[in-house]
C-alpha cells in the first residue's frame, strides 16, 4: 500500500508574508511536495495568472463548487470568497506526495477539523506595525482594504495557538529555513510511527 502523503498547511493574517516564504520554499530544487492552487472570487492583481496563482472564478461558479462539494474549505475573507479544491488534495495526498497550502486562519482550521493528522504552522508577522507597513509597502490594496485586514488579522492571531507550530517572518530566509526543518522533523516522525506499525 502506498503510504500518504504528508499535508503541510501555512496559514497566517494577509500580509504576513506567506506567499513571499512560498514561493522561496519552492525555489528549492530538492523541494518535493506539491502546492494547492486555490480557487478565489477576487480580481486578480497585475501579474497574476489564472491556473498559476489562483483558479479566479464568478461568484456563481464558486457558489455551484461549495454546493457540490468540491471544496475542502473555504471562507468568506473581506468581501471575497477563497477556498482550496478537494479532489487535488485528495488524489495527490493518495499517490504518497506531500501537499503544501497557503490559505487564511478560518480555512486552516477547517482543513485542521477534518484532517488533524497535518502539519499546521500560523506565519507570524514581528508586530501588527510592521504587518500594516507590509500591506501598505506591497501596493496591492486600498488603504480601506488594508484596515480590513490589519483588522481581520488582530482577530486571527488569537487564533495562533490551534496550530502546532508559529513560526516568525522576520528575515524571509530564517523563516524558510524555521519551515523546512519543521516539514523535515514531521515527515521522520511520521515515517517513524509508521515503521512501529508495520514492525
Ligand atoms: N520578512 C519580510 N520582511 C519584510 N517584508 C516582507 C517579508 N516577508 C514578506 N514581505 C513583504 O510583505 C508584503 C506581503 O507579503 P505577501 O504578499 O507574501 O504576504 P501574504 O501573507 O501572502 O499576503 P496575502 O495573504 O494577502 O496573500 C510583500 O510586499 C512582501 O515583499
Ligand atoms: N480559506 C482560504 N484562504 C485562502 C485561500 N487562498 C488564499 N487564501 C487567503 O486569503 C487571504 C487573501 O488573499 P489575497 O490573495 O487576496 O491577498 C490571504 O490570507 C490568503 O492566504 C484558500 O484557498 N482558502
Amino acid at each position: 500500500m502506498t503510504e500518504r502523503g504528508l499535508l503541510i498547511v501555512l496559514s497566517g493574517p494577509s500580509g504576513v508574508g506567506k506567499g513571499t516564504v512560498r514561493k522561496a520554499i519552492f525555489e528549492d530544487d530538492a523541494v518535493d511536495f506539491r502546492y494547492s492552487i486555490s480557487a478565489t472570487t477576487r480580481k486578480p492583481r497585475t501579474g497574476e495568472e489564472n491556473g498559476k496563482d489562483y483558479f479566479f472564478v464568478s461568484r456563481d461558479e464558486f457558489e455551484e463548487k461549495i454546493q457540490a462539494g468540491d471544496m475542502l474549505e473555504y471562507a468568506e475573507y473581506v468581501g471575497n470568497y477563497y477556498g482550496t479544491p478537494r479532489s487535488f488534495i485528495e488524489k495527490t495526498l493518495a499517490s504518497g506526495r506531500d501537499v503544501f497550502l497557503e490559505i487564511d486562519v478560518q480555512g486552516a482550521l477547517q482543513v485542521k477539523a477534518k484532517m488533524p493528522e497535518g502539519v499546521y504552522i500560523f506565519l507570524t508577522p514581528p508586530d501588527i506595525k510592521n504587518l500594516r507597513m507590509r500591506l501598505e509597502g506591497r501596493g496591492t490594496d486600498s488603504a480601506e482594504v488594508i484596515e480590513k485586514r490589519v483588522a481581520a488579522a488582530k482577530d486571527e492571531l488569537k487564533k495562533m495557538i490551534n496550530y502546532n507550530y508559529a513560526v516568525e517572518n522576520d528575515v524571509v530566509e530564517k523563516a524558510v529555513d524555521r519551515i523546512k526543518a519543521i516539514i523535515t522533523a514531521e515527515r521522520l516522525r511520521v515515517s517513524r510511527v509508521i515503521d512501529q506499525i508495520t514492525e
